[in-house]
């Protein structure tokens, strides 16, 4: 888009501001401006990065400035980018320049400077890699003056076209003099080519192809394929039972809108996770699949990108700022295990791509398919109200059944692994079966007692116990990484003897170790998978058959498919029961039968033992029943009594600083206005609060929380823009909106 002398863009800053700013484009930058491009802006009495949104047909130019610089030379969104990214903006009450760089990959900004203003200074990204390549020019060549090797290359790129120096060098050795030489004849010509950085390198991966679908999979994909046909958006759950074979539907279903010519954009909760989802894809699709997820460096992120939105790509796989990726001509995008929680994001931007996904297929008239065995509970009253398509597999694609659950009564049994399990174990690996033992909690103990004076040891920082490791003879603080040597000393009395107190998985396998010596055990949890590939090992060494055991955490319950793994056991079915949140029931139940289906995928009956002290809960028993439509009555009903989504729509509020008075006050302040606002604009919207935070304290900082519940997003979207204009800017303090909050921690 070409601008004209003294045109006007109106453009977002990456700064804690609602609004937008107008700006003059000196003539001499009119050709290079154009929404979705970064521009260099005065700002105050410093400079900074700004995204153009649009050209602006009038507006007062008298007190305009005018812009520095352009810093891009592609567009970095389109239009509809732009539009999607506004949305955002104003559903999350985010300021828009913020919104937009939270969607750009990290290596775009390598170049950030703290300037005077202490705010970032961006400039245009310098990660790009080149290479260097050589083709055959017009120059006429003086024959006598070459030497054998440089008639050689020139010969070598007259027949063969352009080529890679590193290429050059493989057939003819070391010959940059001679390639200089060339170029100063004018006989060879240079060019840099901007190379990619391959995440996917070394891997080489085996062609796979379709399956026959089943019956269910088959009607899926026949309706999802339909309304591919249509191009206009259509949300579907599609909801089926661990192993009914979801991923063979999303990729024949993603094949069918490549071949309409149209791209596919998949969410999964955590790609190091699921390195299996990411290897049927490319075994499928071969090429043309980009990956984006935290493991990645930022200049392989940068590079990802690029590709993406050069259109060299036709498929990205991604965690959830996948739904950013500037992908266009979607056809569908898949929200793989929509009920995960990692697709909120928990911090600034609190966005939540499963939501997203929804929204960017509207937007762009896509097929939307969200796809779980345990969908969330607002997920399946989507469907009763006819706001999603469902799609059902209720059985598992191979033919083999939900495994048997038996419960085992721990009252009176002192050691994690009851006999029944230990004895269980015995018989499995001595049959050649693999197991995986589930507790949601790494660490040796849950934490260190005082034998003495009975004080737990506390982080200094948070308000939460410190976990015992005993491999690195720590207690660490699992929210803050805060640590002191261990077991050592009591903090308060200077005793001794400090008892350990709940188990973890790092005790678990070491009391396995004990019980079962000639087993070859794996652990996996984040403290055994912090460096590169692990996962991908750890997980490898199941599949393959070299390991018997698997413990963990659960990092384990996602979508593995071990064929091999005929027992599941549960150290305690109530470990995440009691946390203090709305979704405690929903959370168990997933985990639950997630973990449950991990048994039983191959040709072998799986077998599931539950250890528990009081399994009486709805959320555990209908797990072990898989019996997702008795969970999800009860459950509704639950939300219904107590008005939580989805009978509700909520905000939370939160305010945290250093200092606990200010914290104290401030929240009291905030929810004076907002009750009187409330009143003033005859809103019904319940106010909860200020109550301190389940955390009250985290990394050193005091957190209180208002909660707000309405039955009408509209009444709350009111009340918070009406008081986001009527608050003084808190000095000290953060404050701030998560709307639809999903971890009230
Ligand atoms: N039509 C089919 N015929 C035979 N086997 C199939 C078919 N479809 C899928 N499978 C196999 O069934 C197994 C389970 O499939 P998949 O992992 O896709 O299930 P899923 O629904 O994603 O399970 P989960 O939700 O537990 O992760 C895989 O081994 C897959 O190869
Ligand atoms: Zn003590
Ligand atoms: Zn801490």
């Amino acid at each position: 888009m070409t601008l004209l002398p003294s045109q006007i863009i109106e453009v977002a800053v990456p700064l804690p501001i609602e609004r937008t700013f107008h700006y003059l484009v000196p003539s001499r930058l009119s050709e290079a401006t154009a929404p979705g491009k970064r521009v260099l802006v005065p700002f105050g009495n410093r400079r900074l990065t700004a995204y153009v949104l649009a050209i602006v047909e009038t507006a007062d130019t008298t007190k305009l400035k005018e812009i520095l610089d352009v810093l891009d030379d592609e567009e970095l969104w389109t239009k509809k980018e732009l539009e999607f990214f506004r949305w955002i903006a104003s559903y999350y009450m985010h300021p828009l320049g913020e919104v937009l760089r939270t969607a750009l990959p990290a290596g775009i900004n390598l170049q950030t400077r703290k300037s005077q203003g202490n705010e970032d200074e961006l400039s245009g990204g310098r990660s790009v890699r080149h290479e260097t390549w050589f083709r055959a020019g017009n120059g006429t060549e003086p024959q006598r003056t070459l030497g054998t090797k440089a008639a050689a290359l020139l010969e070598f790129l007259r027949q063969d076209g352009v080529n890679s120096a590193a290429e050059l060098r493989r057939r003819f050795g070391q010959c940059t003099p001679q390639l200089k030489r060339l170029e100063e004849l004018g006989l060879v010509e240079r060019e840099q080519r901007e190379v990619y950085r391959d995440p996917f390198r070394n891997e080489a991966s085996v062609r796979d192809i379709p399956r026959v679908l089943n019956q269910h999979q088959q009607t899926a994909f026949v309706q999802i394929s339909s309304s591919l046909d249509r191009h206009e958006f259509s949300p579907f759950l599609l909801h089926g039972v661990t192993g009914s074979g979801k991923t063979e539907v999303y990729l024949q279903a993603i094949a069918h809108a490549l071949e309409q010519g149209r791209n596919a954009l998949v969410l999964v909760p955590e790609i190091s996770l699921t390195p299996q989802l990411v290897y049927r894809f490319r075994a499928r699709f071969g090429g043309g699949i980009a990956i984006l997820h935290s493991g990645l460096s930022d200049g392989e992120r940068y590079d990802e990108w690029r590709r993406i939105r050069r259109g060299l790509v036709r498929i990205v796989i991604g965690a959830r700022s996948a739904i950013f990726a500037p992908l266009e001509q979607i056809g569908i995008i898949v929200v793989d295990e929509e009920h995960e929680a990692s697709f909120k994001q928990a911090d600034n931007l609190r966005y939540n791509a499963r939501d997203l996904a929804l929204v960017r297929g509207q937007l762009e008239g896509t097929t939307v398919v969200l796809g779980s065995a345990t969908p969330l509970v607002t997920t399946l009253y989507a469907v009763e109200q006819g706001r999603l398509g469902l799609l059902e597999l209720p059985t598992r694609a191979g033919g083999s059944r939900l495994p048997v659950v038996e419960t085992i009564a721990m009252q009176g049994i002192k050691s994690t692994i009851s006999p029944q399990l230990h004895q269980s174990l015995v018989e499995t690996v001595a049959e050649g079966g693999q197991a995986i033992i589930f507790l949601n909690r790494r660490g040796f103990a849950t934490f260190l007692v005082c034998g003495e004076c009975s004080q737990p040891l506390t982080c200094p920082n948070c308000s939460v116990t410190l976990t015992y490791h005993r491999q690195r003879r720590q207690s660490v603080c699992h929210y803050c990484d805060y640590a002191v040597p261990a077991p050592g000393t009591c903090p308060s009395c200077g005793a001794l003897e400090l008892k350990e107190l709940g188990a973890g998985t790092e005790r678990v396998e070491h009391d396995l170790v004990e019980l079962l010596p000639q087993a070859r055990i794996l652990r996996m949890d984040s403290d055994t998978t912090s460096g590169k590939g692990s996962h991908n090992r750890l997980l490898s060494r199941m599949a393959d058959g070299s390991a018997d055991i698997l413990i963990g955490t659960q990092m384990i319950t996602k979508g593995h498919d071990f064929p091999g793994v005929t027992l599941v056991g549960v150290i305690s079915a109530e470990a995440s029961l009691n946390m203090p949140d709305f979704r405690s029931s929903e959370r168990t139940f997933q985990v639950l039968s997630q973990v449950f289906g991990r048994a039983g995928r191959g040709d072998a009956p799986g077998r599931v033992l539950l250890q528990a002290l009081n399994p009486t809960h709805y959320a555990i028993q209908c797990a072990i029943n898989h019996d997702g439509a008795g969970f999800y009555q009860q459950e509704l009903e639950f939300r219904r009594e107590t008005g939580y989504p989805p009978f509700a729509f909520l905000a939370a509020i939160g305010i945290s600083g250093t200092s606990e008075q200010n914290v104290g006050q401030r929240s009291e302040v905030t929810t004076a206005l907002l009750l009187q606002l409330k009143n003033k604009l005859k809103l019904r919207i319940e106010i909860l609060g200020p109550a301190p935070a389940p955390l009250y304290r985290l990394r050193g900082r005091f957190r209180r929380q208002i909660l707000l519940k309405a039955h009408s997003r509209n009444d709350l979207r009111r009340l918070i823009t009406d008081w986001l204009s009527h608050r003084t800017p808190p000095a000290a303090i953060r404050e701030m909106i998560d709307i639809d909050p999903v971890d009230m921690m």
